[in-house]
This record gives C-alpha cells, sequence and structure tokens, in this order.
C-alpha cells in the first residue's frame, strides 16, 4: 500500500531467534520455536501471521508485544527505532487476548465504562470525554445494539461471541495505542462475524494510524485480502513476509501456484504444513518447508524485499526518548482506582443474585437450626456441655460458609486481574483494598442474623456486655477468615487444589481448638498448632466470656462443673485472656492478610524477558 510506505516503522524486529529447553530421548535439549525472523510493521498497516497449528504464530506475537515468559529471546525489537522500556512500551501499546477474559455481569456499557476510567487519566481526560470514548467505541464497532446487553459466561447467556470479541478490542482501543496486538481474534467465530471483526478492527487502525499484528488461523479468503501485509511461518521459519497483494506471485514465480479458485490462506498453510501421514511423506513436506524458508531467506537478502530495520524515523531524538527511557505517563490517584474498583466489585457482587441469597438465607437458617437445636441453656452439667457445643458451632459459622463462596470469586477473577495488571490498568494495593471491602462487610453483614439468633434462642448468658463482646469475638474471627480466604485465593491454585487444601486446614484449626482435644494430653510434637490457630485463641475468647464468673447447680453425688472457671481451667483456654486472644487473632488476621497481598503480588507479577 501506498501510504504505507511513507507511514512511520512503529516496530521492527531483526534476527529473533527463540529456544525452549526440553528433553528428547531423556536428554535435554534446546528446541528452536523461532528461527531468524525479522520484520517491521508502519503505522495504520494491518498484518496477518498465518501458519499452521504449532507454527509459531503465537510466540511471535508474544515476543513483538513483550509477552514471552521462560525460554532465551535474542535478536532486537524496536519500536519507533528505539530500544523499548517495558513499564513505556506496555501502555503505549494493546494486546487482545485469545481468551475474552471480562466480568460476565457487568453489561457492554459497564465493561466499557469501567474500562475508561481506570484506564484513562483523569489529568487527561474529563468524565465527559471519557464517556465520549466509550461511545465512539460502541459505535466504531457496532456494539449499540449490545449496549446493555450483560457480557454473560458458560452459565449465564450474554453477548455473542462476535461481540464479545468486540467489546475485548474496544476496551483495548479505549487508550488510543500506538500498536494493536490481537491473538486469534476470529477463533470461534462465524465467518460472518469474523469479517466483521477484521474489517472493523482495520478500518479503525488505519483510521487512527495504528500498525496492527494479528495471528489467524485460516482466514477466509476476503479476511486474508484485508490486510495490507501477511507473514507466513512455518516450523518457526517466515516462509513469506510481503504485501498480501504479492503473495500469489511469489509463491507462484517459485513453482507454487494458487489454483484460481482455491482460498490462498487454506492453498499456502496447506503448502507449508508437515504431513504426518507417512515418514516419507513427513521427510518430504519438511524439505518443502526448508526450501521454502530459505528461499525467502535469500529473496529478503537479495534487496527485494528487505526489511527496513536500520532505516531510523525522521523525528529519532523526540522518539528515543518517549520509547527507550521510562516516560511518567500520567496515572489516576490511588483513592480514585480504589473508588472504582470497589463500585465494579460491589455491583458484580449484588448482579450475582445466587450469591448474595445464598450469602444472606444460609447464616439465617442456620442460627435457627442451631439455636432451637440447643434451645434454652440451662445452668447445669448439660448445659455446661451445650454451651461448648454451641459456642464450638458459632466457630464453624465463622469459616467454613464464609470462607468457600468469596474464595471461588475472588479465585475466578484472578485472570482478569492478570489480564488488567499486565497493561498496568491500576495498582495492586486498590485492587486488593477493594477486594477486601467488598467480601468483608457482606460477611459481617450476613452472618450477624445467625449470632443473634443463635445467641437468644439457645440462651447464652443474656447480659449486654456478654453479648457484645461475644459479638465482636464472632466479627473478628470473621474478618480473620476472610484474610485467610485471600491467602488461600491468592497463594493456591487452581481452585480444586484450594479446595481440597483448605478443607484440611480449616479442619485442622478446629480440631486443634481446644475442645476435641484437652491440650493437657497432646503430644509435644503437635502441641505449637494451636499457637498459629485462630480458632483456637477465638474459642478461648468465647468461651471466656460465656463462663467467666458463671455458677452451674450440679446433681447430688454427681461429679461436675460448679462454676465457669473450673471449665475454662479444664480446657487450657485461659492461658491468654479475652483481649490478649483477640489480639493474637488479630495478629494471625493481619499475617494472612499481608500474605495474601504479597502472594498476589508475586503471582501477578509478569514475567516478561524484554529484548
Ligand atoms: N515455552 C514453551 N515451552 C515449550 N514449547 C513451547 C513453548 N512455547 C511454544 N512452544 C511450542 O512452540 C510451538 C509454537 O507454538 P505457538 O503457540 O506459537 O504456535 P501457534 O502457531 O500459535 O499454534 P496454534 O495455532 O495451534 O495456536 C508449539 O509446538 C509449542 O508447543
Amino acid at each position: 500500500m501506498e501510504q504505507n510506505h511513507a507511514a512511520e516503522v512503529m516496530l521492527s524486529w531483526k534476527d529473533l531467534n527463540y529456544k525452549v529447553p526440553t528433553v528428547l530421548n531423556g536428554q535435554k535439549v534446546h528446541r528452536t520455536i523461532l528461527s531468524d525472523i525479522s520484520g517491521e510493521a508502519r503505522a495504520g498497516e494491518a498484518i496477518a501471521l498465518i501458519g499452521s497449528s504449532g507454527a509459531g504464530k503465537t510466540t511471535l506475537l508474544n515476543a513483538l508485544s513483550g509477552r514471552i515468559v521462560g525460554g532465551h529471546l535474542t535478536g532486537s525489537i524496536l519500536y519507533r527505532g528505539a530500544k523499548r522500556h517495558p513499564g513505556t512500551f506496555k501502555r503505549l501499546t494493546s494486546y487482545v487476548q485469545q481468551d475474552d477474559l471480562m466480568h460476565p455481569l457487568l453489561t457492554v456499557d459497564e465493561t466499557l465504562t469501567y474500562a475508561s476510567k481506570l484506564r484513562l487519566a483523569n489529568s487527561e481526560y474529563t468524565p465527559q470525554q471519557k464517556t465520549e470514548r466509550v461511545n465512539e467505541a460502541i459505535r466504531q464497532l457496532r456494539l449499540e445494539a449490545a449496549r446493555n446487553t450483560r457480557i454473560g459466561d458458560a452459565t449465564t447467556r450474554g453477548v455473542s461471541g462476535g461481540e464479545r470479541k468486540r467489546v475485548s478490542i474496544g476496551a483495548e482501543l479505549l487508550t488510543d495505542p500506538h500498536l494493536l496486538f490481537l491473538d486469534e481474534p476470529t477463533s470461534g467465530l462465524d465467518s460472518n462475524s469474523s469479517e466483521m471483526v477484521v474489517e472493523l478492527v482495520k478500518s479503525i487502525a488505519v483510521e487512527r494510524g495504528i500498525a496492527t499484528l494479528v495471528t489467524i488461523h485460516q482466514p477466509s479468503a476476503h479476511i486474508f485480502n484485508m490486510f495490507d501485509k501477511v507473514i507466513l511461518l512455518s516450523q518457526g521459519r517466515v516462509v513469506y513476509f510481503g504485501p498480501t497483494s504479492s503473495v500469489i506471485s511469489y509463491f507462484g514465480d517459485l513453482g507454487y501456484q494458487c489454483p484460481m479458485h482455491e482460498n490462498p490462506a487454506d492453498y499456502f498453510v496447506r503448502m507449508m504444513t508437515l504431513d504426518y501421514r507417512s515418514e516419507d511423506a513427513l521427510t518430504k513436506s519438511k524439505e518443502q518447508v526448508k526450501e521454502l524458508a530459505d528461499a525467502f531467506a535469500a529473496y529478503s537478502s537479495s534487496g527485494s524485499n528487505k526489511a527496513d530495520n536500520e532505516k531510523q524515523p525522521d523525528n529519532l531524538s523526540v522518539i528515543e526518548s518517549e520509547a527507550s527511557g521510562k516516560i511518567d505517563l500520567p496515572r489516576n490517584s490511588w483513592i480514585y482506582e480504589y473508588t472504582t474498583l470497589a463500585r465494579r466489585d460491589w455491583l458484580n457482587i449484588f448482579r450475582n443474585v445466587n450469591y448474595c441469597v445464598s450469602q444472606v438465607l444460609q447464616p439465617i437458617v442456620m442460627g435457627l437450626l442451631i439455636g432451637f437445636m440447643y434451645y434454652y441453656l440451662e445452668d447445669n452439667a448439660l448445659g455446661v456441655q451445650n454451651r461448648l457445643g454451641v459456642l464450638y458451632i458459632i466457630l464453624v459459622q465463622g469459616t467454613f460458609p464464609i470462607f468457600f463462596p468469596p474464595l471461588a470469586l475472588f479465585s475466578a477473577e484472578l485472570s482478569i486481574l492478570t489480564r488488567e495488571r499486565s497493561v498496568a490498568t491500576y495498582r495492586l494495593t486498590s485492587y486488593y483494598l477493594s477486594k477486601t471491602t467488598t467480601f468483608m462487610p457482606l460477611v459481617l453483614v450476613s452472618n450477624t442474623p445467625f449470632y443473634i439468633a443463635v445467641y437468644f434462642i439457645s440462651r447464652l448468658t443474656i447480659e449486654a456486655s456478654k453479648f457484645f463482646i461475644g459479638l465482636g469475638i464472632f466479627y473478628a474471627l470473621n474478618a480473620v477468615f476472610v484474610a485467610f480466604m485471600l491467602l488461600f485465593g491468592a497463594a493456591v491454585q487452581p481452585i480444586e487444589v484450594a479446595y481440597v487444601l483448605s478443607t484440611a486446614a480449616i479442619t485442622v484449626q478446629l480440631l486443634f481448638n481446644g475442645f476435641f482435644v484437652n491440650f493437657h494430653s497432646v503430644t509435644v510434637v503437635l502441641k505449637w498448632i494451636r499457637w498459629l490457630n485462630p480458632i483456637y485463641y477465638t474459642f478461648s475468647a468465647l468461651v471466656q466470656n460465656e463462663m467467666s464468673g458463671k455458677e452451674f447447680t450440679c446433681q447430688p453425688n454427681m461429679q461436675c462443673y460448679t462454676n465457669g472457671d473450673q471449665v475454662i481451667s479444664n480446657y487450657d483456654l485461659g492461658r491468654f485472656n479475652i483481649w490478649q486472644s483477640v489480639l493474637l487473632l488479630l495478629m494471625l488476621g493481619g499475617v494472612f492478610y499481608v500474605g495474601g497481598y504479597a502472594f498476589l503480588r508475586w503471582k501477578a507479577k509478569p514475567r516478561y524477558i524484554w529484548i
């Protein structure tokens, strides 16, 4: 395309080689995934990366977009003629993943609105301008009809696959990137939707001067012809890179004439694909691929198609400082990020009707059930045993029921966090606090009816101070278990493993609370567990609150506790007073909370290789 020859080179790459360690016949070897790849992408140009499965398309896209993890990448990649600075490059370019990772319960409009709030700086855009950007994206991507439809997922019906992809693209285009990378944007879409996606991306890219690189698996002839240039890859080598309009004549000259009525993309992919049907066919096809790659290497080194890598853009001095150094792109304030994320989290929770209903109903039903099970506790030997039973069940309610439902939500959202963090959308501290301040109040409010029902129906000691102190201890346990949930969610994946391990961890905590096993008789090898056990401190505080100062009547000639202090001492629950126990409980919670943050930071940290 004429205009593209004059357009600025946005990205150029030279002699890219990528190897990964692998084991072959018991030997450690390095497998070459990309071999001597060079090229460039200019402003407004749409380039397709085409090849059969395993050709290296995604690997090349990841290398160019700075998303390679592991292995050994060599060569050079220049952004507007200069070495890339990871942070700067990340924020000036956009990457649309193959999986559209978005909140399923938000509508198209909300998804784009939150993306605009989080990704556009308030110092550069007024709220009105952000809304205009969203409206523009909706209009350009033809999403008006789906504007108020939820994104949806496998369980909730939402927008169509094509619309979902367009929303993903829209969210990435809000920031006006200089470069747009798309990984298999048409996979899973029918031909009409695929054409629409590519057509729209192409027209927006031309309009805004964005260089676009797209991996695509066997595009239709129509889609193929929409691209300005094409990179044909096979076995990690370039078989062709140049204008789409010249590809047929190039291969025709090599003796591979694409038949008149055949889709060129199908023809070229077939030509480059290894044939595994027989040993002989495999050897032949390998030779053919090698021949084609060698022919292209000779063709490009002869100068006919030389990638213009050495050519520097005219305004180099300006560009170098922008691309190679860290430039301080404006950021939104922490409090703005936090309030925006918190609003999004609350919206997600309230839209999740099943979650909300179960969170509200479970404590009420359990509270009534347990309350009536222990209806009217008496101050006798049986009353001692039942009081301990009620306090134990209060403990249980502060663990499993409040741990698992938020864990499922938190864990399911981690992939969205990773995606959003990979484009530096917001700080991790604002995200973590937003999660905390969504889960925590919900748990405390929904669990309060449980405590009230159990307390008054079973009639634990009816005294205002005991009631409120007990409620405070219960709240502290709930808060600590929200922190424990955040720790598990951040540290252990997949969720199935988190379920198994956390069930074991909570069960051990419940067993070592001092009720089932008397610490006087526990082996020294395991005795230490109680000091790291939030349940022990909670139980100790709850039992002291209920039992201290309490008198019990004993039937004549029967050995039993005559007062609550004997119970506390017999179960060895009085080592720390109530306040000390609560303090130690909260300290453990603090450790869990900070640990959860540290794991999240470590996990969400991109480990990309930069050249
Ligand atoms: N880190 C890695 N470790 C081991 N093998 C890898 C690694 N990265 C890529 N590969 C291998 O490199 C080859 C190219 O992978 P890539 O995902 O780039 O292919 P692709 O052309 O995008 O294929 P598809 O169209 O099937 O997604 C594959 O055989 C893949 O298994």
